[in-house]
């Protein structure tokens, strides 16, 4: 707005005001207005600044106070407060008052809420009213003032939407108050509406609204303009009847005025009486305004509108109007400064601005009907919500109907499964109490029990105890009694025993001297026999003498028996039984010499037999024998078959493995054949029944060699001197059968020598060592005529009982050399050889027999390198292995024919000379081990023995000569 137009508006506009001057008394807020008004006079007239500046509380000189009638010929100012906030709606009555004049007061009014009334209206206008500040801050004003509060003591209301601006139109103009609220109502639901479809932010909307406050001030004072045009023009507008009005009754609204800014209740009754701008005291008051055209009506009351909502608003600029801008003019109005108005250019001006606030309107009316439809569309929607909530409230009654009725059924439930736990924690109560009883009952019944049986315990405790106790006495009486009885049967008994010793003694002696008598008796008897057996033969002599005579005694006691028997039968037949018996006697002696001397034939030619027999089978005999896997730790077990189960004479061994020239592996399976074969499953007992007849040949008068020949653990010292080995039982036998041969008239003597090679040098095995070392060497010497060996210097035990040949086993076997090695720590590491010789006679024949027979327990044959043998031990090794290998050639040349058989190599070949070949049967026992490791050795033994198996050793001789043909 430029500086003209501010000037010439500036009369209509109140100027800015501090409330706080409102609730002075009536001399100072007439002081107050004086010096508003001089204030802004004197604004005017110096400086024609806006009165924005002078609003702002920069200190003014104190004005000029003016007559009243100075005052009356200046232009209107300014009032502190509102003019609507004190008037009643005839207030507006000015003398020559039109609707300018009323737009122009409600213009003044709408410019700024702290401005004060005009001074014309506060002091002509009739119907004073209280000051705007102290109205209650509601949109419309109603109700405001029924709080009671005198408003000049309320503080500075806020800005509302409505303002004062409002509420002065109500004053002055009832009928405009009307449609201006209708218009505001609807102004202000546009503006929401409006607001609500905006999405601009509202800094945007404060800068339209300032510019519509500036176009709405610009059309405010071109309409006052019009109202003015319009009250000078038309005398029939309801403008001017109310101007009339007004001016008629403005004393008494001015002293109204005065009261009622003096009293504040009637303030407030004026209020009440104003609270309903279409209630009948308005249409007492106020005369009806004569019909304006609507157009202008609106247009009126929307400019009001929009002027008061832009002043109300806080952000909009202060319109501050200057009081000295406008002035209304009446009969005492000094209009020698009076300025008149280009009143066709404002009009125009007017009209144009009418034309763009009725397009306003129309765009206003056209978004009130879509209001309108959103409003029915709205309406239909709450009248289908009011159904549908209808609809969900019959619904929610059923359901709190079902609910009720199952909180009913639950509550029942509830009720019943409280009675059926009452009567269970009775009848439970009750079961517990009933066992509580029977508990203790029981408890009571069982303490009565224990304390019964505890007395019966007690009581028989007791008895036992007494009983017990009187046993005790009892059997300590007997027992003292049998002491006693004892004590004496033993003196007795000592007595007796040493009387019977006595006797024995004497006895003893006397038997002695007995058996010397009997020594004697039987040599005299000795004696005696062979004179008897002579006189035996004289008379055997004179007997057959006797018989010849006897028969021909009998021949002539047969005719003597027969005139006899004539004479007396009985003594006849007495004489012919004598004579039988003597015969049959005779008869029997003379069968029994004959069998006799068939028996000791036979006997000669069975051992003749039984020789050829051995001889048919060979001279030198070769067996095997495997022993068991001992324990499965040993190691794995050879691949050992033995396939001939007829004969038991075949024994196959799988070799190791051999790798071909083509790369394949193989192993191959070596049968060998023997003589017999025993398993590991055959026992001592067994082996021994295949040796004994070579036993017999040593009673026979052979030499007879059995040997043990295998590597170290195959089980030679076992097959040989174990408690059941060879030896013992060959001793056994040889004692069964001259037990048995004694009967033909045999009589055998047997010595018996036990002998170790080793190191190449002979050792007694019954000798001691500690005994041994003073003792000369042993030394070997054979009998060449004999085919006998002895050994000098050797220790020979008379076995004449089997007692002496097991003390001999005992201390040989003691004695014998055992060393120690990496392979076996019990290995024997000499040749042990068991010399028994037997001396047979026989007394009826006079025959005379002498064999011998070697029980020979073969050290290992293990190579040396198997041995791992070191220092004295390889030297052991060696020699084992040199006396074996001579073995093996003195076998080797036997077999040949040999005219030369190299004994002599070895001790052991050398002491076996007479054994070994010639006349001498030989059985050699070729041991082997079950356990893989042993394969190698195992086959070399087999390979060995099959060697000597091949030997055809010449025919054996046996040494019995009869003894009549000896030298
Ligand atoms: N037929 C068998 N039945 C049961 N056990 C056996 C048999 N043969 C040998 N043994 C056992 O095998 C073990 C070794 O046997 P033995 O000592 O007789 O072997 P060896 O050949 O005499 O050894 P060395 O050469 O060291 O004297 C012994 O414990 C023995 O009891």
């Amino acid at each position: 707005m430029d500086g003209s137009e501010n000037v010439n508006f500036r009369s209509g506009i109140r100027p800015p005001q501090v409330r706080a001057t409102t609730t002075t008394s009536q001399t100072a807020y007439l002081q107050e207005i004086s010096d508003s008004q001089h204030n802004a006079r004197a604004q005017t007239q110096t400086t024609g600044i806006p009165q924005k500046r002078a609003y702002h509380g920069i200190p003014q000189p104190e004005p000029k106070r003016k007559t009243l009638i100075e005052r009356g010929s200046e232009p209107l100012k300014p009032q502190a407060h509102s003019a609507t906030s004190g008037l009643p709606r005839t207030a507006i009555g000015v003398k020559g008052t039109s609707i300018a004049s009323l737009s122009s007061n409600s213009a003044s009014g709408t410019t700024s809420r702290y401005a004060s009334t005009s001074n014309f209206a506060k002091s002509v206008g009739p119907g004073a009213r209280a000051p705007a500040s102290a109205r209650a801050p509601t949109s419309m004003g109603f109700n405001q003032s029924t709080t009671g509060r005198p408003r000049a003591m309320t503080r500075p209301r806020p800005a509302t939407v409505m303002g004062n601006r409002e509420a002065e139109e109500e004053c002055r103009q009832p009928d405009q108050q009307k449609g201006m609220k209708f218009l505001a109502s609807f102004q202000q639901h546009a503006l929401r509406y409006q607001k609500s479809r905006r999405t601009s932010p509202q800094q945007s909307t404060v800068s339209q609204a300032r510019k519509e406050s500036r176009g709405v001030s610009r059309l405010r004072k071109q309409f006052e303009t019009l109202s003015l045009d319009e009250d000078q023009n038309d005398s029939c507008n309801g403008d001017q009847v109310v101007s009339k009005q007004n001016r008629q009754s403005s004393p008494r609204h001015s002293q109204s005025d005065v009261q009622t800014e003096a009293d504040p209740s009637k303030v407030h009754q004026e209020e009440a009486a104003g609270s309903d701008p279409f209630g009948p005291a308005d249409s007492q008051r106020i005369t009806p305004l004569p019909t304006t055209p609507p157009t202008i009506s609106i247009g009126k009351e929307a400019l009001a509108r929009l002027e008061r909502s832009l002043c109300k608003n806080p952000l909009s600029p202060t319109k501050s109007c200057s009081p000295t801008k406008r002035q209304f003019l009446t009969k005492d109005s000094n209009l020698t400064n009076f300025v008149g108005f280009d009143v066709d250019g404002r009009l125009n001006d007017f009209e144009r601005e009418f034309k763009v606030m009725k397009e306003a309107f129309e765009g206003t009316i056209t978004d009130r009907k879509a209001l309108e439809e959103a409003i029915s569309f709205a309406k239909n929607r709450a009248s289908d919500l009011e159904r549908e909530q209808q609809r969900l409230t019959d619904q929610n009654t059923q359901l709190q109907t079902q609910l009720e009725a199952q909180r009913q059924e639950n509550y029942s439930l509830q009720q019943e499964k409280q009675s059926l736990i009452v009567q269970m924690e009775a009848k439970q109560r009750e079961h517990r109490y009933e066992l509580e009883d029977k508990q203790r009952e029981h408890k009571h019944e069982l303490d009565e029990m224990r304390q019964e049986f505890k007395a019966e315990a007690d009581q028989l405790k007791r008895e036992h105890r007494e009983t017990l106790e009187a046993m005790e006495r009892r059997y300590k009486a007997e027992l003292a009694e049998e002491q006693a009885q004892r004590s004496r049967e033993i003196q007795e008994l000592r007595t007796r025993l040493g009387a019977e010793q006595q006797d024995l003694s004497l006895e003893l002696l006397k038997k002695e001297r007995e058996v010397q008598e009997m020594r004697s008796q039987v040599e005299a008897l000795r004696s005696d026999l062979d004179r008897e057996q002579t006189i035996k033969g004289t008379l055997q002599q004179q007997i057959a003498d006797m018989a010849t005579m006897n028969m021909t005694l009998e021949d002539r006691m047969r005719g003597l028996r027969a005139k006899i028997e004539f004479l007396e039968s009985d003594s006849k037949q007495q004489s012919d039984s004598f004579a039988s018996m003597e015969a049959r006697l005779q008869e029997a002696l003379r069968v029994a010499e004959e069998a006799r001397q068939k028996l000791i034939k036979e006997e000669t030619e069975r051992r003749v037999l039984f020789n050829k027999y051995q001889e048919l089978k060979g001279n030198i005999r070769v067996m095997c024998r495997v022993r068991p896997v001992l324990d499965p730790s040993e190691g794995e077990e050879a691949k050992i078959s033995f396939p001939d189960t007829k004969t038991s004479s075949q024994i196959d061994v799988t070799g190791p493995e051999e790798r071909s020239s083509l790369g394949t592996v193989s192993r191959k399976v070596i049968p060998f054949e023997f003589d017999r074969v025993f398993d590991p499953s055959v026992h001592n007992e067994e082996v021994f029944g295949e040796i004994s007849q070579l036993v017999q040949s040593a009673l026979d008068g052979y030499n007879v060699c059995i040997f043990c020949y295998g590597q170290t653990g195959s089980g030679k010292t076992y097959t040989m001197s174990s408690p059941d080995g060879m030896i013992p039982r060959a001793t056994h036998m040889i004692y069964d059968t001259i037990t048995k041969l004694a009967e033909k008239s045999w009589t055998y003597t047997m010595e018996g020598s036990f002998v170790e090679v080793y190191n190449e040098e002979l050792h007694d095995l019954l000798t001691p060592a500690k005994e041994a070392d003073g003792k000369k060497k042993l030394e070997i010497r054979h009998d060449e005529a004999r085919k006998q060996t002895t050994v000098l210097n050797c220790k020979t035990v008379a076995l004449d009982s089997p007692d002496k040949v097991e003390a001999m086993l005992k201390q040989a076997q003691s004695n014998r050399s055992v060393a120690a090695t990496k392979a076996n720590e019990r290995s024997s590491r000499s040749h042990s050889v068991f010399i028994l010789k037997l001396v047979g006679e026989n007394s009826a024949t006079n025959e005379r027999c002498e064999g011998t027979l070697n029980l020979v327990d073969l050290a290992g044959s293990e190579r040396l390198k198997h041995s791992q043998a070191e220092g004295d031990r390889m030297k052991e090794t060696q020699n084992i292995n040199k006396s074996l290998a001579c073995l093996g050639d003195v076998i080797e040349a036997l077999g040949r024919g040999s005219a030369h058989v190299p004994y002599r190599n070895s001790k052991l070949t050398h002491l076996l000379q007479y054994s070994l070949g010639g006349n001498s049967k030989t059985l050699m026992f070729v041991m082997v081990s079950p356990l893989e490791a042993h394969l190698k050795e195992t086959i070399t033994s087999l390979r060995f023995a099959t060697k000597v198996h091949n030997t055809h050793i010449g025919t054996a001789k046996s040494t019995k000569k009869i003894r009549a043909s000896d030298p």
